[in-house]
């Protein structure tokens, strides 16, 4: 195994999961990694594991430097299981290793997935832990995107390790930012912010001016690439993500049965284009809800279609008004639209729901009974058309 010196005695050591698809139901396109560090100093240090079935690689890569059995701490800067899952593997190795972990919440959760027999050190923001030659500060990022978050500063290396911020899911075996297809990168990465990080946009903007006050040459995330070069790239990219600010710009997603449902999706893309507003369409047959709710963020217009099914909306409509409701995406400009044949409750459905997670409805259900005609395709888009501010 190649040993990657990421800085002076800072090794990357963590897994790469080519064949993953789906993480906790995200897809995931381009495979994953669970990034892990070894610093080597008078304390030998880990920041982070990998899920546990990687944790033999994890081994490896850390016995290419040293003996594992000599691991003095072992950081877990969250206890999600993507970076805590060989915690067991790790200690059972390195006996005498004490886990850092944020206080109370990284503690009471490590404990809960692993039991208590271990060594534990908690640590609060601001404290700071000598190594030897360097050392480590802590700083909590409550919620970002559990109790228990926090990233880890090295300030003799000016090394941030961020773990689930800035992270991208996106298998390589280069591990910098240099090395890779950055637009791809960056995908991954506003992926990544949308599903995991949007709900808490507040406690990421909090996080970022502390940041920014660091002074720093590398960001070592827990997943994807360490950003060097386009490390004020990704930072103002997190500004874009957590600010208010929307782009002129719609997310039109529906299911349909017969196609009725999907002709007035069209319509309504066309009523867009009409006064110069881009608009893409998302089949939730076709589209996972990851991927379309990657594009609600910074979206103005979350438009929503069904047909009715059984006096209701279709099922996979409702998935994804589960998921969107999960956001709290306050303030999007919405409507419900769609195809019914008698009852036509779910269009008002979707509507309700809408409104009831805070979205601002611009309209009223557009209903069409059955198979739209020409002239009714027409007139949604010329009602989509005067809606657009
Ligand atoms: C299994 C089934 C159940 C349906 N249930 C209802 C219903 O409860 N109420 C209603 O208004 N229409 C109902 N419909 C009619 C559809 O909503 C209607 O055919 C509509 O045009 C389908 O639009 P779509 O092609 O976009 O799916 C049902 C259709 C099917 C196939």
């Amino acid at each position: 195994m190649k040993r990657l010196e990421v800085k002076n005695g800072i090794y990357y050591v963590g897994a790469v999961d080519w064949n993953s698809t789906s993480f906790h139901g995200y897809t995931t396109d381009h495979g994953a990694t669970y990034n892990a560090y070894l610093i080597i100093d008078e304390k030998i240090t880990l920041i982070d594991t990998v899920k546990e079935p990687f944790a033999g690689e994890l081994l490896d890569r850390i016995s290419e430097i040293i003996d594992p059995t000599k691991i003095d701490y072992l950081v877990s800067n969250h206890v999600e299981m993507d970076h805590s899952g060989a915690i067991p593997a790790v200690m059972e190795v390195a006996k005498n290793a004490t886990i850092v972990t944020s206080a109370p919440s990284g503690l009471k959760g490590l404990q809960a997935h692993y039991g208590d027999h271990y060594n534990f050190m908690t640590v609060k923001a601001g404290d700071t832990l000598s190594l030897g030659k360097r050392s480590l500060q802590f700083v909590a990022t409550p919620m970002l995107h559990w109790p228990d978050n926090m990233v880890t500063y090295c300030p003799e290396e000016k090394i941030l390790f961020s773990n689930d911020a800035f992270g991208q899911h996106f298998a390589s075996n280069k591990h910098f930012d240099t090395e890779v297809d950055l637009s791809v990168v960056m995908q991954e990465a506003e992926k990544y912010y949308a599903n995991i990080l949007m709900l808490y946009g507040k406690q990421a903007a909090k996080a970022l001016e502390i940041v920014k006050g660091l002074e720093l040459e590398m960001i070592a995330p827990s997943h994807g690439v360490i950003w060097t070069k386009y490390m004020k790239d990704i930072i103002e990219k997190y500004e874009y993500f957590c600010s208010d600010e929307v782009e002129d710009r719609a997310v039109v997603v529906f299911d349909s049965m017969w196609h009725s449902t999907e002709k007035m999706a069209f319509s309504i893309v066309e009523g867009f284009a009409k006064k110069g507003v881009t608009a893409e369409l998302f089949d939730l047959k076709a589209r996972h809800i990851s991927d379309v709710i990657t594009k609600v963020l910074n979206a103005k217009y979350v438009i929503v279609g069904t047909s009715t099914l059984n006096n209701n909306m279709l099922p996979t409509v409702g998935g994804f008004l589960t998921y969107l409701k999960g956001f709290a995406p306050k303030g999007k400009k919405a409507f419900a639209f769609g195809s019914y044949g008698w009852g036509g409750q779910g269009t008002k459905l979707v509507n309700d729901e809408l409104e009831g997670m805070g979205c601002d409805i611009v309209m009223e259900p557009l209903k069409i009974n059955y198979i739209p005609t020409k002239e009714q395709l027409r007139e949604i888009e010329d009602q989509v058309a005067q809606i657009v501010e």
